[in-house]
């Protein structure tokens, strides 16, 4: 074990320091669970976790349109089928095509096995910790990860009842002490364990040394408060959502970005870490601790909010970072219209059979700014196009507020948004945080209401791809024959308006 362990404090150098042993929910902001999914999109940030009522209503009335109700006749779709050409390293075997099918109640959720696909633990060079990094070549939708939590607790709220799940899982069993050990090293000392540790299918055999390893309360509760992970699910159908918090280990070795290259998705209580882009060997795997649809001082506040005890110095929050005195005019009024946006739009949802619009002037106002900033981006010479595209996808809620809390309240036609700078939204935000629900959501509107309105054929197509790929993004590559299928039914079966 002697070889796992750097000296103590040398995470000490670091400008960002370890994390504040106070609760938080790391991976939580921007993502709520719908049935059995945790998902990472939603309109407007606040409402995703909080208010996750709103996610729900989008999901039902669009998303749920690209995965219509199997017909009795349809052969179950197998969205993980093995032996696909593509893949260069072996895929899980489950498959969760009912589920997805069946709008993913947590109920029906599929058991599915742990998987651990091409990745090992390393330190990182820039003292942001260990990290998870690939050790083959990845493609855009391959499942990297498959993790089922370590423990899981319901109506938890000061997580006291995970605690107790933990201890005891730790004094009973030594791989579960040495597992949890891995992650939270022990004795001031950062650990960077063999992914053996994890793999379910490398058997588990003692280490002579264990005895290194103690039980230590505090550092159980100091790796609970940096990784533990939240949201809300609906445990049956007719049951209100119920808060859920656990902890997932491999998951939680992997280090934030704001322009990742993974993202998350829940199958029921597994979480899977899927590629959103191809990823080469040796390269590290990230995903967005927050909501990277935001400017970056609200990304900082998010990190803080979160406790999760670092400032995020990414090479899309420095060029923000730096063109804050350009947009100072922007920055501020954004953020105090963007609650009272996401305010709007919660209470058109609540009432969505109120047949009068609600006033939409926070998102106009938000709208306004999100003009404001592409036209600074147009004048922009010392911005690169896809730099530009990082700062447009920051501000991408000024835009789709007013879109959809337009088309919530009737008052416009699709026709008034679906236009080529929505097209070029939508790219900036796939360029920027690829693999999001909230992305396919938007371009998949855009497609099916430009169909509706007769856009010309290569609109409509170019908004089909991008929604097409964004879909493989989310759901896995396996599954491109499937989406393609149920892309087609739902442009034809999902009324626009
Ligand atoms: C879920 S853990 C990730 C694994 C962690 N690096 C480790 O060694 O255990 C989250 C912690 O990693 C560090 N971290 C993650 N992303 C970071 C980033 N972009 N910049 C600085 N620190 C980061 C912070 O200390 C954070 O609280």
């Amino acid at each position: 074990m002697k070889e796992w362990l750097i000296p103590a404090g040398s995470n000490d150098r670091c400008s960002n320091p370890r994390p504040a042993p106070h609760y938080s929910n790391s991976y939580s902001f921007g993502t709520t669970m719908k049935g059995g999914m945790a998902h990472s999109y939603g309109f407007l940030s606040k409402c995703c976790f909080n208010e996750a009522s709103i996610s729900r209503f989008l999901f039902e009335r669009r998303i749920a349109g690209l995965f219509p109700l199997p017909s009795p006749r349809r052969r179950s779709l197998s969205l993980f089928a093995r032996g696909d050409e593509d893949s260069r390293y072996p895929s899980p075997s489950f498959d969760f095509s009912e589920y997805l099918l069946s709008g993913c109640s947590w109920k029906h959720a599929p058991s599915c096995p742990d998987f651990v696909g091409p990745l090992s633990i390393k330190l990182t060079q820039d003292c942001r910790g260990r990290g998870l990094f690939t050790s083959a070549n990845v493609r855009a939708g391959d499942i990297l990860l498959v993790s089922n939590p370590f423990a899981l607790s319901y109506n938890d709220p000061n997580s006291v009842h995970l605690y107790h799940m933990i201890t005891s899982m730790t004094k009973q069993s030594s791989k579960a002490l040495h597992q949890l050990a891995s992650l939270a090293g022990y004795c001031d000392e950062i650990i960077v364990p063999p992914m053996e540790i994890f793999d379910p299918n490398v058997p588990y055999c003692d280490f002579t040394d264990r005895q290194m390893i103690k039980y230590d309360p505090h550092r159980i509760v100091n790796t609970m408060n940096t990784n533990c992970f939240g949201g809300e699910v609906r445990l049956a159908d007719s049951e209100p959502p119920t808060p859920l918090n656990g902890l997932w280990l491999l998951p939680s070795f992997i280090n934030h970005s704001c322009t990742p290259n993974a993202s998350r998705l829940f199958v029921g209580k597994a979480m899977l870490i899927l590629a959103s882009t191809d990823i080469e060997a040796n390269v590290e795997v990230t995903i967005s601790y927050t909501d990277c649809f935001l400017p970056v001082h609200m990304r900082d506040e998010q990190l803080e909010t979160l406790g999760c005890g670092f400032f995020c110095e990414c090479q899309r929050c420095l060029l923000e970072r730096s063109l804050q005195e350009c947009l100072f005019d922007v920055g501020e009024p954004f953020q105090a219209m963007h609650d009272e946006a996401v305010d709007e739009v919660f209470s058109l949802v609540k009432g969505k059979k109120c047949s009068r619009p609600a006033s939409l002037h926070a998102c106009i106002e938000l709208f306004k700014l999100f003009g404001i900033v592409s036209k600074k981006l147009e004048s922009s010479d010392n911005v690169t196009f896809s730099q530009k595209q990082w700062i447009l996808a920051s501000y991408s809620y000024g835009f789709l507020g007013k879109c959809f809390a337009e088309h919530l309240s009737g008052d416009c036609t699709p026709s008034q948004w679906v236009n080529r700078r929505a097209v070029s939204l939508v790219e900036s935000m796939k360029c920027t945080v690829p693999g999001m629900m909230r992305t396919l959501a938007f371009s998949t509107i855009l497609a099916m209401s430009a169909k509706q309105q007769g856009s010309d054929a290569e609109l409509i197509e170019r908004l089909h791809n991008l929604a097409m790929d964004e879909c493989i993004r989310v759901y896995g590559k396996q599954r491109q024959e499937v989406t393609l299928k149920l892309m087609e039914q739902s442009l034809d079966a999902i009324p626009f308006v």
